[in-house]
C-alpha cells in the first residue's frame, strides 16, 4: 500500500516507531543508509556513473543529519564528500552526532556558498537543507545557493522534500531545489503528488526506514 504522510503525520508516526522501541537515531541511520546503499546500486548497475566528487548541502536539522550519514558512506566508499552549510554550526542533535562521525574521514567543510564550489568536479549535489521540518518562506541565501546548485552541471538528488517545496501544501520558493532523484523517507508526502511537488522532484522513491 502506497503511504501519504503530511509532516505532522510523520512525526506522529516516527513517534510511534520510537514507542515501539527504535530510536530516532536508528531511523535517521536507516535513511541515509539506504540512499547510499541505493545510489551505490544505481553505480554498481550502471544507471549511475561513479561521481568524482558529491558536494552535499546542510541544513542545521535531521534533514542535514540524513546527509551526514550519506557522507560517512560514501567517504567509506573512497567517493570525495565536500559539504556546504547553509544555515550555520547549531545542528540538531543527531546532526551534530553524525558530523562527529565524520571526524575520521578527509571530508572539506565549507559555510561560504561561493560559486566555485558549483565547479566541474562536482557530479552530484545533494540536498539536505530542508525536509519535512521547513515553514514559511526560503531564505534569500539559501534560495541563492538553491539557484547555483540547479545551475550546475550535476545530477541532483534531494532527501525527503527538495528544499522551497512545502511537503503539505506543495507551495514552491523561487529557485527550490530541481531534482532528479528524490527520496521520501518512510511515506510520499502529498506534494510528491502535486504538479509542482512532481515538477522538482524528478523519479521518487520510497524508503522504508524502520518506521
Ligand atoms: N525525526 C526523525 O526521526 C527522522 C527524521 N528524518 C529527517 O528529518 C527531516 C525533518 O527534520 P527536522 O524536523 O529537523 O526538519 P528539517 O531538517 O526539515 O529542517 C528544520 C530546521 O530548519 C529550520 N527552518 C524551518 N523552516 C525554515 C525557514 N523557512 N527558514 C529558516 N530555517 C527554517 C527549523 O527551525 C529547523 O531547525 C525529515 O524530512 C527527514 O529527512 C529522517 O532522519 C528519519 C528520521
Ligand atoms: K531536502
Amino acid at each position: 500500500m502506497r503511504r501519504i504522510y503530511t509532516a505532522a503525520e510523520m512525526r506522529r508516526a516516527e513517534q510511534w516507531a520510537v514507542n515501539r522501541g527504535v530510536s530516532f537515531e536508528e531511523l535517521m541511520e536507516n535513511a541515509g543508509q539506504g540512499v547510499a546503499k541505493d545510489l551505490l546500486k544505481r553505480i554498481n548497475d550502471g544507471r549511475l556513473a561513479k561521481p568524482h566528487c558529491v558536494l552535499i548541502i546542510c541544513g542545521k536539522g535531521n534533514n542535514a543529519g540524513d546527509g551526514l550519514v550519506i557522507a560517512r558512506v560514501l567517504a567509506e566508499q573512497s567517493i570525495s564528500v565536500k559539504l556546504l552549510f547553509v544555515l550555520g554550526h547549531e545542528l540538531s542533535e543527531l546532526a551534530q552526532l553524525n558530523l562527529d562521525r565524520l571526524a575520521p574521514f578527509n571530508i572539506e567543510f565549507s559555510d561560504d556558498a561561493d560559486e566555485s564550489l558549483f565547479n566541474d568536479e562536482v557530479d552530484w549535489i545533494i540536498d539536505a537543507v530542508f525536509g519535512t521540518g521547513y515553514i514559511g518562506e526560503l531564505p534569500e541565501h539559501v534560495a541563492r545557493v538553491m539557484a547555483l546548485a540547479n545551475q550546475a552541471e550535476a545530477y541532483r538528488i534531494t532527501l525527503d522534500v527538495s528544499t522551497g517545496l512545502n511537503c503539505d501544501s506543495g507551495q514552491l520558493a523561487e529557485h527550490t531545489f530541481d531534482a532528479d532523484l528524490c527520496y521520501a523517507f518512510a511515506a510520499y508526502k502529498p506534494a510528491h503528488f502535486m504538479p509542482n511537488g512532481k515538477s522538482k522532484s524528478g523519479e521518487i522513491i520510497c524508503l522504508d526506514i524502520g518506521v
